[in-house]
């Protein structure tokens, strides 16, 4: 397999998207092996915001915001730094998190805007660096239902619906913000995938055929040999 990028820089970026327990870290390491390069996980086990937000959304929310957002700075700046890099999760879906919040009463209109200034800067800032955009985005789709039983199946223990069952709606909501935020998303070309019938994390087959479809949306790009 050889990868080689035609356009500036020669690297490969791919950005994973997608709904909490989507399958976003399981392709991410795949595609990274598959890539043979550096792939840059969400900050969750080390996060010291997050358990407190699942806690006490109101108290937590901004501060969690923040966090991420720093963190994904942090991993956009560098993958564009570097050669082919695999990002799980990108700092283009920390607004829907930030939306949901304020609709939900969890952050103000004041942090609303000051958050939003804020990314708006860190943005323009990316579009100084050398490479300025992922070179694909692979959003995988899948069924509520498939959302709820990878959550549990996952077994995080903030996270689960047993223990706190108001997060079955709050999880609902972030499953209908994806469709939307998907078609609206125009940084660079993407690709859906069915996370709810192809089974990558279990099924070498289905692997394999997720891997050749994202191959073949890059040798359209001229991205693949
Ligand atoms: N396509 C799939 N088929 C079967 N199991 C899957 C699939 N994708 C993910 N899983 C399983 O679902 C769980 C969640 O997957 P993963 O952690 O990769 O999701 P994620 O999108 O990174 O979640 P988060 O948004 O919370 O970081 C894991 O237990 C994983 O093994
Ligand atoms: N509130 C909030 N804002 C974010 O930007 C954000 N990004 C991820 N997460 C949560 C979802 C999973 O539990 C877990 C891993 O994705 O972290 C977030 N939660």
């Amino acid at each position: 397999m050889c990868w080689f990028n035609l356009e500036e820089e020669n690297t490969i970026l791919i950005v994973l998207a997608g709904t909490i327990g989507a399958g976003k870290s399981s392709l991410a390491k795949a595609l990274g092996e598959h890539l043979g390069t550096e792939v840059f996980y969400e900050a969750v086990d080390n996060n010291p915001v997050l358990d407190l937000y699942y806690e006490d959304p109101k108290k937590y929310a901004f501060l969690l915001q923040i966090y991420f957002l720093n963190k994904r700075f942090e991993s956009i700046k560098m993958a564009y730094r570097q050669d082919n890099n695999v990002l799980d999760r990108s700092i283009f879906e920390d607004e829907l998190f930030l939306t949901l919040n304020y609709k939900n009463g969890n952050v103000t209109k004041t942090e609303l805007d000051i958050y939003k200034d804020l990314l708006a800067n860190m943005l323009e800032e990316l579009e100084g660096m050398p490479k300025k955009r992922p070179d694909l985005l692979v959003y995988i789709d899948v069924s509520f239902e498939t959302m709820l039983s990878r959550i549990a199946q996952r077994g995080r223990s903030f996270e689960q619906v047993e223990s706190q069952p108001g997060l079955e709606e709050y999880y609902n909501q972030v499953h209908g913000e994806y469709p939307e935020w998907y078609e609206n998303y125009d940084v660079s070309p993407k690709i859906k995938i069915d996370g709810d019938s192809i089974d990558f994390v279990n099924n070498p087959e289905d692997l394999e055929a997720v891997l050749q479809q994202i191959d073949d949306r890059l040798r359209k790009l001229d991205l693949l040999a």
